[in-house]
């Protein structure tokens, strides 16, 4: 078998023309125009190349895009002075602060800063919570970019599907078990931990590896027809491209796993390209949601 490629890059991009018209309805019924404000500390340059590409596509769906860049050594004071003026400021409807920050930075403290009304990552207790129990809000936009992904390959219907999820994290592992859960899946959550884990995966009719460690799935811990969906986002020496190259790999070794799979998102071109889109769309449903109105329900779980 080979497998079907599932491209997110291409799906984002339909899912970024959809959040385009939302904007233009906003801005044209109701005179709101969503803001989404990026808060980076210190001058990591990947980090930085990613702030960009997420300032780039919030002005292309004709949101506004407020860019905050702050030097390393800004202190914990300062940021969390920030992030209340970004609470405060009517024009802000998603605030996001880029991780990892600083060391010298309680990490908890500044997203419990976050005014959960504007929190598009879906990083504050409050929208964990309402994620768990399936309230209106915005959702942990990587997940919720695999589960659209998902959903659209089995044509909205993940009932009954077994589900087993590598990684638990509060970032990925965990918002996926909950979203994986309300459509219906049976949900396993392996970990580090994890007995025989080659024998558990083998038991999935959907995989969801986010461990970030590169190509750690192999062809044969696949049921032949698996759905694969890989979060993992690797940088590693590729010396083959010459001396002191680099590539991206997943956490599936993915030629591998393209032989036993039915379907398999590729690194890049997969996920990572919906957790952007997604963090437009969250920034769609807390405007809808700051202002009474109820989010569209094509950019929500
Ligand atoms: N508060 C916060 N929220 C985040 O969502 C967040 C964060 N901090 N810190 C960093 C990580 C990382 N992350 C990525 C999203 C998309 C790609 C992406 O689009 N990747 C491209 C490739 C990019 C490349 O070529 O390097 C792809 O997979 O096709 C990558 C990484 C979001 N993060
Ligand atoms: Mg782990």
């Amino acid at each position: 078998m080979t497998a079907k490629i599932i491209d997110g890059k291409l799906f984002a991009e339909n899912l970024r023309g959809a959040i385009t018209g939302h904007v233009a309805r906003l801005k044209s019924e109701h005179g709101i125009t969503p803001g989404l404000a990026v808060v980076i500390v210190g001058e990591d340059p990947a980090s930085q190349v990613y702030v960009s590409n997420k300032a780039k596509q919030t002005a292309e769906v004709g949101m506004n895009s407020f860019k905050h860049e702050l030097p390393a050594d800004t202190s914990e004071a300062d940021l969390l002075a920030l992030v209340e003026k970004l609470n405060a400021h009517p024009a802000v409807h998603g605030i996001l602060v880029q991780l990892p920050l600083p060391g010298h930075i309680d990490t908890t403290k500044v997203i419990e800063t976050i005014d959960p009304a504007k929190d598009v990552d879906c990083f504050t207790p409050a929208n964990v919570g309402k994620v768990q129990i399936g309230l209106p809000g915005p959702v942990s936009c990587t997940p919720l970019g695999c589960l659209m992904l998902l959903r659209d390959h089995f044509a909205g219907d993940l009932t009954g599907k077994h589900a087993v999820i590598l990684g638990r994290s509060n970032l990925v592992g965990k918002p996926m078990a909950q979203l994986l859960l309300r459509d219906n899946c049976t949900v396993t959550v392996a970990h580090s931990n994890t007995q025989n884990l080659a024998d558990v995966v083998r038991q999935a009719d959907i995989v969801v590896a986010a461990v970030g460690r590169p190509e750690m799935v192999r062809g044969d811990w696949l049921k032949p027809g698996a759905v694969v969906i890989d979060v993992g986002i690797n940088r590693v020496p590729a010396p083959e491209k010459g001396e002191g190259k680099t590539k991206l790999v997943g956490d599936v070794a993915y030629a591998e796993a393209a032989e036993v799979a039915s379907a398999i998102t590729p690194v890049p071109g997969g996920v990572g390209p919906m957790t952007i889109a997604c963090l437009l769309a969250n920034t769609i449903t807390t405007a809808s949601l700051i202002n009474g109105l109820v989010p569209p329900s094509d950019l929500t779980a």
